[in-house]
This record gives C-alpha cells, sequence and structure tokens, in this order.
C-alpha cells in the first residue's frame, strides 16, 4: 500500500525550535533541514504550520467511550473523532460502560471498535473487580493475554475499597507489567456527596465530598504499593494535601503516577453557586488553593500526566435538578486549550513540558511505542509511530459545545474564551484532522 507523504512546514517543535516535519509511511521520518531535502523524492504534500507548534500525538490515560451500553451519551465512533478534533492519538477506555469491560470479550471488542473507526488508537481499561462490584477480581490476566492486550485497571467511577482486593490486584498485574489505576475515594466519607466540602457546601445546602476522602485511599494505596512492590496509577488527583502525599511517595522511591483533569487545573467549586449540574463531577471542584497546588504539581512532575476524564452524558442526565443530575464533564476538545490558559500562558510548562505531561509520559505509563517521540527536551525525533498533533496557540475561541464532535454537550467551558485550536492530527502518518476539520479515517491493514 502506498502512502500519502507530508512536510510539515515552519512550525515549531517542542523544543522551541522551528523545524519542518517529514512524515511517510507511517513513520517520522525527518526533522529540521533533513526533512526539507528529503520531501522533494517523496513528493510530499506541504501542510502549512507556520506560527503553530508541531507536538507528538497526544494520549489520554482517561476517557469515557460509553460503548457498549451508553450509546446515546457517546460510541466508539463519536468519542474517537472527539479524540482526534481535540488532538489526541491514543485514548484509553475507561471500563464502567454496560456491560461492564471486565472479560476478555469486552475489552476485545472495544479495541476492534476503535479499529473500525480509525480516529486514533484506542486502549481498553480492564476492570480490577467483576461487575466493578468490589468484591472479586475480574479476569485480569485473559484481559491481558487479549488482542486488547490490556495493561491499565481500574474500576473507575467507583473506589477499590476493600484493601485486600486492592492489595491482591496490584499483585497479580505485576507478572505482566500492568498497573492498577484508582478512583481514590472512601465510600463511606462521600455517601451521598453532591460538592467539594467546604463553607461553600454548608452555605449552599449540599451534601459536602471532603478532601480526606481522597487523601486517605491515596496514602493507603501507596503504602500497599511500596509493600508489594507494583505500579499504582492516581486518576484525577483533586486536592492539594493528594499532591503532597504523592510528592512524599516518589520521594521514598515507590511506584506511583498521577493524573490531573484540565478541569481541576482551570475551574473552582465557586462554580457551584449557580446550582448549575454542568459542574457536577467526581472527584469535586476544589478551592483556589487546591487549583494553584495541582498546577506545581504538574509543573514540579509530582503529577505525572493530564487525564482528561472526558464523561459524556446525555441532556437529560444534566439538564435536570443538581441532587439527581449525573456527575462528569466531556473534556477531549478543549484539554489542549484549557492546558494552554491555565499551564503555558502562566509560564508553568513551555511547550517540551505540554509534551511531556500529554504525550510522552502517559505513553511511558501505559506502555505505548509513541514514547521515543520526543526527548525531555522536546527535541522531535525520527520515530515510528507518526503520530503527530499541529497546534495554533494564537486563536482564540468563545466555546460552544454544540459545536463539538463528541455526542455530549455537557462541556463546563461553555461560553468561555479559551486560546488555541488543533488544526491537523497525525496518526500512523494518516492524516486525520485536515485544517481543523475531520478528513478521512485510518484503515488498519489487519
Ligand atoms: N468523573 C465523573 O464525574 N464521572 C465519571 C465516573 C467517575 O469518575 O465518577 C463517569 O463515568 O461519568
Amino acid at each position: 500500500m502506498t502512502t500519502q507523504a507530508y512536510l510539515i512546514t515552519g512550525g515549531t517543535t517542542p523544543d522551541g525550535v522551528r523545524n519542518d516535519v517529514l512524515l511517510d509511511a507511517g513513520e517520522v521520518l525527518a526533522v529540521g533541514a533533513d526533512a526539507t531535502a528529503q520531501a522533494v523524492e517523496r513528493s510530499a504534500e506541504h501542510v502549512d504550520a507556520t506560527g503553530r507548534i508541531v507536538l507528538p500525538g497526544l494520549v489520554d490515560l482517561h476517557t469515557h467511550l460509553r460503548e457498549p451500553g451508553r450509546e446515546d451519551a457517546e460510541t466508539v465512533e463519536t468519542g474517537t473523532r472527539a479524540a482526534a478534533m481535540g488532538g489526541f492519538t491514543s485514548v484509553h477506555a475507561m471500563a464502567n460502560s454496560t456491560p461492564v469491560a471486565d472479560t476478555a470479550g469486552v475489552v476485545e471488542q472495544v479495541w476492534q471498535l476503535g479499529r473500525e473507526a480509525g480516529w486514533c488508537d484506542v486502549h481498553p481499561v480492564g476492570a480490577v473487580t467483576v461487575g466493578l462490584a468490589g468484591e472479586k477480581l475480574a479476569e485480569l490476566g485473559a484481559m491481558a493475554a487479549s488482542r486488547a492486550q490490556v495493561r491499565m485497571f481500574s474500576d473507575d467511577g467507583i473506589c477499590v475499597w476493600d484493601p485486600v482486593l486492592m492489595r491482591r490486584a496490584l499483585e497479580y498485574v505485576k507478572s505482566f507489567d500492568g498497573f492498577i489505576a484508582q478512583h481514590a475515594q472512601e465510600p463511606r466519607l462521600t455517601d451521598g456527596a453532591q460538592m467539594n466540602e467546604s463553607e461553600l457546601s454548608s452555605v449552599l445546602g449540599l451534601p459536602g465530598w471532603p478532601a480526606v476522602a481522597e487523601e486517605s485511599i491515596i496514602a493507603r494505596d501507596v503504602l500497599l504499593a511500596d509493600h508489594v512492590g507494583s505500579r499504582l496509577h492516581v486518576c484525577h488527583v483533586s486536592t492539594a494535601g493528594s499532591v503532597e502525599i504523592i510528592r512524599w511517595a516518589k520521594s521514598r522511591g515507590i511506584q506511583v503516577t498521577a493524573e490531573v483533569t484540565p478541569h481541576h487545573l482551570l475551574l473552582t467549586e465557586e462554580l457551584v453557586r449557580s446550582y448549575d449540574p454542568v459542574f457536577k463531577v467526581n472527584p469535586p471542584l476544589r478551592r483556589e488553593a487546591d487549583v494553584m497546588a495541582l498546577r506545581e504539581g504538574l509543573a514540579d512532575g509530582t503529577i505525572d500526566t493530564v487525564g482528561t476524564d472526558h464523561a459524556p452524558h446525555p441532556a437529560e442526565a444534566k439538564q435536570c435538578e443538581w441532587s439527581v443530575a449525573a456527575m462528569g464533564m466531556t473534556g477531549l476538545e478543549t484539554a489542549l486549550p484549557v492546558i494552554q490558559q491555565s499551564m503555558v500562558d502562566t509560564g508553568l510548562l513551555d511547550w517540551a513540558g505540554v509534551a511531556r505531561v500529554m504525550s510522552m509520559t502517559p505513553a511511558i505509563i501505559a506502555g505505548l511505542t509513541d514514547q521515543g517521540l520526543v526527548s525531555a527536551e522536546g527535541v522531535l525525533q525520527s520515530s515510528v509511530p507518526a503520530n503527530i498533533t499541529v497546534y495554533d496557540p494564537r486563536e482564540t475561541r468563545v466555546v460552544d459545545p454544540e459545536q463539538h464532535t463528541t455526542k455530549s454537550r455537557n462541556s463546563p467551558y461553555r461560553g468561555m474564551t479559551l486560546p488555541g485550536r488543533v488544526t491537523d492530527v497525525f496518526l500512523h502518518g494518516h492524516r486525520v484532522v485536515a485544517d481543523a476539520c475531520l478528513a478521512t479515517p485510518r484503515r488498519a491493514s489487519s
């Protein structure tokens, strides 16, 4: 099969250098003068990236694609289209579908749907416990050995509360270099919780979700991970105290990684004053001081990655009273703009840092091969696969969820002005987004 070669011209690579980038046959063939020189003989199509940033394709460790079972909210097809439009070339599909992704059959189904869609690579996450019920371990080994090659396991949406089960899960996944991604929420401390526990929750009369409910589980789990010598990943860290615990664990050499969502880096509990359920999310939006600690933690490497926790919900689950509304926000299509606003425009991260937290590090955590793409200094390297995202940081836009590609409209940024726009995305060298519009999907060869 012959493939189209592309020369991305005039863009800035994450190291801050203006470089042409040549893609051919699914590879980043050359960067810089070599790329320009080789482009002619390969009849490369030129893609003008002047003034734009050329990033390695983004990798999300935390995406809810909802299929099977909640196709009214999202499907693998619509969710991966949204991922591509957001600049993601890999997503990890959380297991809280219906049925739950707790068998080799279900993870293979999601993996296959991802391949058929062709908008980005889909890596299914396996459930830790059968039916997310927290009672007995799911078929972790069978999911790892399946065609989906699952390495990440999570009951996300629900905490693996039982310490014995958590210990066994951590021990079990070691044999195939897997890891457990914990949704850290002590269930008894958050029974009926509706928002962050604070002065504001008393004012608003909503049951509070205290920071200690997250922090106590993270503290327990880093100790368990240490005890059994296994890998723990902490989903959607949301409090200043959690950052402190993870910093402490890392200083002791414990194998823990952590993610923060874009919304926890930008939004605070103050938005709940509106009683608009679009701001209802788990874990809840916290205080300004937490937002600042999360930004600092991401900048200094305590928090390793950004995970979107893209959680689409149909209109009826959100356009209702606060107390009965579903928790969750869409996030794939606004992630990079929110990171620009909260981390880059504030001087906390440069583009090499963005490449690190949104591409290289999540790829390394998940064991993907995309990790060779960019060095710590942000130098883009010749590598396979050619997963590239071109981003224009100069544009600003008022967010209109009606224009989003995801099937759901529950974006908390509606009406906000955010910077930046993803203009082009290459998936294994195939141009899936062109000039900020979906192009054609990549058809897997086998
Ligand atoms: N993040 C959310 O608010 N919602 C998630 C699950 C969860 O993590 O609670 C969802 O699946 O909707």
